[in-house]
Order: structure tokens, then sequence, then C-alpha cells
């Protein structure tokens, strides 16, 4: 990799990194010629990257994450597997490969955003995965939300090649993606967390590193086990507002100006008073971080009974064919009868 050997030398002064407005990175040079990027990242001034990223997953997330990318002046070649949802990257500027394969050969650095652990597994350890293509000096960071085992057996087949593995989730929807504003909560190999931060911060506005591989997807699934009990705690509260003949869009008024005010009841409340339900965060992939968040509670003996019953309401609702809608359709599961059947 023509990466510098300081680049990976430096020590993580802090587990917490964030980007205020005045230190967000940024791009100085493009050289088209030598096919690289100069980056200045907040936390390391003046250090300079020659790196080419790949990006597996162009989803809800994946595609401006890797726009992002792009539109800082970075060499990015992309991959999904439903080939159409490349090519408006490739009309900004991104090369394509057709498998994970060849895309982790062709790159430094490769990034996976993949719906589950189930397809991240297979993109990057499958027949024509991203491990088939890595090798010492190379890294791959996955940002998809999975558990912590998965995470796990995905970073020993990528680390068997001798290249350097991070498990990177990230906390924010599709317009914090949109607006470069996630939080990273990162693990594994610090020299490639070192490595990637200026990429990070092209994406997001703040990140964790939390240690061995596994931390990252354990925080990820608690903060999403939270978020996904309180939206359905929300939805409680609005539909007992209707019934009560109180106008929820009070409620969402009163809730924004106290101590349980969250910018996610502000910015889908009012949507949800009139059943629409534009996706941000997939329904379906909130009822997996809850199921997987469950597994971990599980695994630790820790008794997660509020969880448990958001969980219920969300499988209700996903069998009620709201698995594609935004996770705020929760609401519908707890309308009429439907609260009352289970998958
Ligand atoms: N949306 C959000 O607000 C957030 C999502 N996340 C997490 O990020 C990840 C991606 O989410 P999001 O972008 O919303 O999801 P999407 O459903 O929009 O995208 C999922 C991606 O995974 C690909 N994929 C699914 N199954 C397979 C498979 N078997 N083999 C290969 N590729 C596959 C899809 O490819 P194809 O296009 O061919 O279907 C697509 O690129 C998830 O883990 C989610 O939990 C994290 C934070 C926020
Ligand atoms: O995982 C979803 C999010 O909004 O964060």
């Amino acid at each position: 990799m023509a990466a510098s050997s300081s680049f990976f030398a430096a020590p993580i002064p802090n587990a917490y990194h964030s980007s205020s407005a005045l230190q967000r990175p940024q791009l100085c040079l493009f050289s088209k010629r030598f096919s690289s990027v100069t980056i200045s990242a907040s936390s390391k001034v003046g250090d300079e990257v020659s790196a080419s990223i790949g990006f597996l997953g162009l989803g809800i997330m994946g595609t401006p994450m890797a726009t992002n990318l792009l539109k800082a002046g970075c060499d990015v070649t992309v991959w999904n597997r439903t080939k159409s949802k490349c090519d408006p990257l490739i009309s900004l500027g991104a090369k394509y490969k057709s498998t994970p394969e060849e895309v982790a050969a062709s790159c430094d650095v490769t990034f996976a955003m993949l719906a589950d652990p189930e397809s991240a597994f297979e993109v990057a350890a499958g027949p024509q995965g991203a491990a088939k293509g890595m090798s010492a000096v190379k890294g791959y960071v996955d940002v998809s939300t999975v558990d912590a085992p998965t995470s796990k057996q995905i970073g020993e087949r990528i680390k068997e090649t001798g290249a350097m593995f991070l498990e990177a989730p990230v906390s924010g929807s599709k317009k914090p993606a949109e607006d470069g504003t996630l939080i990273f909560l990162t693990a594994g190999d610090q020299p490639l967390y070192e490595k990637v931060s200026p990429l990070l911060d092209i994406m997001g506005k703040s990140r964790f590193y939390l240690g061995d591989v596994g931390n990252g997807a354990a925080m990820k699934l608690v903060v999403n086990m939270i978020m996904g009990s309180m939206m359905a705690s929300f939805s409680e509260g609005l539909l007992l507002c209707e019934k009560a003949g109180l106008d929820p869009s009070d409620l969402v008024k009163v809730v924004s100006q106290g101590a349980i005010s969250a910018p996610m009841f502000s910015m889908k409340g009012p949507a949800m008073i009139q059943s629409l339900y534009p996706t941000a965060f997939p329904l379906k992939h909130q009822q997996k971080d809850l199921r997987l968040a469950l597994e971990l509670a599980e695994s630790v003996s820790q008794p997660t009974p509020i969880a448990a019953a958001a969980n219920e309401l969300y499988k209700v609702a996903k069998s009620n064919g709201l698995s594609d809608q935004d996770f705020s359709a929760v609401i519908e599961a707890l309308r009429s009868k439907l609260g009352h059947q289970t998958e």
C-alpha cells in the first residue's frame, strides 16, 4: 500500500474523536496522474495518504457514503449485488468491478456496507468474496450492523490473508450519511483505524475506537436496541394521545421541549401522524438489530424485557408487509388489530 509508515505508527490519543466544523477533514489535492488522493484530516493535519478505496454495498447508506468519498476526490471502486445501483456512482467517476474479490484485489482499503450478518459474511468470505482479493498491506473495513460473532468470523477470514480488519458500524441514518455526519463505532486493528481515520472523517462527524473486534458491533446493537424501544414507546404515546382526545402534534411539540426530546421524535413524528413512513432506516433492519441485541443480552444473562417487547411489535409490523418501510412504521403494529398478531 502506498501509505507512509508514519500513518500506521501513530498512537491513538483518545478513544473518541469529534470533528467540529473547523476541524472537518479537507481534501487538499487530487492527482489523477498518480491516481491518488491527498487528505488532510483534523487529527493528522499534514499527513498524506494515497489510497484506492473499494466500496461494497450501495444501499440506502452505502450510496451516500461512497458518494461523499468520491466528492472528496477519492479514488473509489464500487460493487453492488444489483449492478444498476452502481450507475450513479460510476457517473460521478467511480470505477466498477464485477465481484467483491476484484474490488479488494484492486484497492488498498475496502469498505463494506451490507444488509445483515449473512450478506456481510458472504460478501467478505464467500466464493467471490473480498477475502479472496485481500493480502498483506490491504485493509477491510466492515461498516454493516452485524453481531459480534459474525464480525469476528469476518475478521478472522480477512486476517488469514495477512490483511488488517476494522469493524466500524455507524450510528446515524440516511440524512447523516448524505451530510457526512455519521458516528463510527470502530474496533479491531489499530493501525488500520489510524489509516482510515481521514476517510471516516469525510463520511462522519465523530468516531470511537473501542478495542477488540466485537466491541464496535456490540455497542452499535446496544444503541439500536435503545432506539427501537424509544420508537415503540413514542408510537404508543402518539396513539394514546389520539384515543384520549389529544392532538398528537401537540405531543411532538411538548416532547421536543423537555428532557426526553430526541431529534428522531421531531423528525419522524409529524409524518407518523399522517401514517407516512418514507424509508430512511428500513424496519426490517431495526428488527434485525433488536433480535441481535437480544441475543447479545442472552449471551451475558442481562434481562432486557423492554427491548423484547419492542421486538415483538417490529415482528408484527414485518409480518404485515412493512419490512421496507421506515422503522417508524412500527406504529402500525399498534393500530387496530395488528398488535394482537404474531409472526
Ligand atoms: N438505513 C439506515 O438508517 C442505517 C442502516 N444501518 C445498517 O447499515 C446496513 C445497510 O443498511 P441500508 O443501506 O439501510 O440497507 P439497504 O437495504 O438499503 O442496503 C443493503 C445492501 O446490502 C446488499 N445485500 C443484501 N443482501 C445481500 C446479499 N445476500 N449479497 C450481497 N449483497 C446483499 C444490498 O444489495 P442489493 O442492492 O442488491 O439489494 C444493498 O447493497 C445494515 O446493516 C443496517 O442495519 C446503519 C445505520 C443506519
Ligand atoms: O441504525 C440506524 C441508525 O439510525 O443509526
